[in-house]
């Protein structure tokens, strides 16, 4: 039997699990003060932070570290990869640490995983990282040649809930296609191939979130970029962080919105209606990928949890194919089984080159 540790790190938290085999034995989220945070001018400085922190929880707990046969953490920003495993190396360690291709809390996964799996011999993975890119060449124009599109998406969920969806079925992931919908405090659409991930909607290209601006009028943005009100890390922030939800209603609680409507609260309504909207008329975008051929729409993450905002969405797409809602991010179990098919066999873990 294989015992894994698995490591997500978000930004204000660390959340660590211990799986043997498929069984989850334990889930913790470590959380981060903010004054802890504050003190660290970006996410890779707080490496040893979290190190220490994930250590001592182990500890408390009664584990040691030998106990471990595998390592994974959640795959960072990358320049892009595969789907599936990769064994973290130096080189992949060196990109994220120095040259990641953005900001995220999920590029300390790997650097954690590494660092540990050096003392006890073991390998380290990532699995399904953010950067997942299997885009057709088609996809890749954006209209602007400076600007060509790339791959970014929760890949990682997304494709551990097709692959179970395709098995409740009892068919293989790899015969069908999919359009996913991940529904978190980011929003991504990915359309799956037959086993592969040829295109995504996220963040700037795609529908508003709880906490992201999603795809904005960009004439008007230009403006509000040159307005002299704001300076670049603002605006970023507008975009990501204190977008979307958040921007309209001061919440990036699904849950509130949910009672802010409840109790009567017209501009709630028409928000979150609006935001339903939006993921409704990326799922028909993404359908067209798939000339109309697909066998299941997938609604994930956290906001799947909410009849409210699946009935409005489903209302929009069921013409399209049929829905299965599978709620909650379910990264951790994602890692876990992700990397269990590797040590099985089952599935092959790729070495990370840069050209
Ligand atoms: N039962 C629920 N009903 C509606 N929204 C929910 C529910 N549970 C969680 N959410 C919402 O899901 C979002 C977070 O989703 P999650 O996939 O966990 O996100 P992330 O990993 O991006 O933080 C939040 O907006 C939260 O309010
Ligand atoms: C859309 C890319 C992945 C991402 O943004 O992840 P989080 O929503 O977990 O930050």
């Amino acid at each position: 039997m294989s015992k894994l540790l698995i490591i997500n790190p978000g930004s204000t938290s660390t959340k660590i699990a211990v799986y043997n085999d498929t069984v989850q034995e334990l889930v913790v989220n470590i959380e981060h003060k903010i004054e802890e945070l504050e003190k660290y001018s970006n996410t890779i400085s707080q490496y040893h932070m979290r190190k220490n922190s994930i250590i001592q929880e182990l500890n408390q707990r009664g584990y040691k570290l030998m106990d471990f046969n595998a390592i994974t953490g959640r795959g960072g920003m990358l320049p892009s990869v595969k789907s599936g495993a990769y064994v973290v190396n130096e080189t992949m360690v060196d990109r994220l640490k120095n040259n990641p291709t953005y900001e995220h809390a999920s590029n300390l996964g790997a650097i954690l995983a590494y660092e540990i799996s050096k003392y006890i011999g073991v390998n380290a993975y990532i699995y399904d990282s953010v950067r997942v890119d299997e885009m057709n060449d088609v996809a890749r124009i954006s209209g602007m040649p400076e600007i060509p599109r790339t791959s970014t998406c929760h890949a990682l969920n997304s494709r551990a809930m097709a692959m179970k969806v395709a098995q409740k079925y009892e068919k293989r992931y790899k015969d069908l296609n999919f359009v996913v919908a991940h529904l978190g405090g980011g929003i991504s659409l990915s359309v799956h191939e037959k086993g592969k991930i040829v295109d995504i909607m996220a963040d700037d290209e795609g529908p508003f979130s709880p906490e992201r601006a999603g795809r904005v009028p960009c004439k008007d943005l230009i403006d509000l970029c040159y307005s002299g009100k704001y300076d670049k890390e603002t605006i970023h922030k507008k975009l990501r962080g204190n977008g979307g939800l958040k921007a309209y209603l001061n919440t990036s609680d699904a849950r509130e919105v949910e009672i802010l409507i409840k109790n009567g609260n017209e501009k709630a309504r028409l928000v979150y209606e609006a935001m339903a909207y939006q993921i409704s008329k990326g799922i028909g975008d993404m359908a067209t990928v798939l000339s109309g051929e697909v066998d299941y729409i997938v609604i994930t993450g956290g906001i799947a949890y909410s009849e409210m905002l699946t009935n409005w969405i489903l209302n929009r797409v069921k013409y399209i194919s049929k829905v299965e809602i599978m709620p909650g991010e379910n990264e951790m179990e994602s890692l876990a089984l992700g990397t269990i098919r590797v040590l099985r066999g089952e599935e092959q873990a790729k070495e990370y080159i840069e050209i």
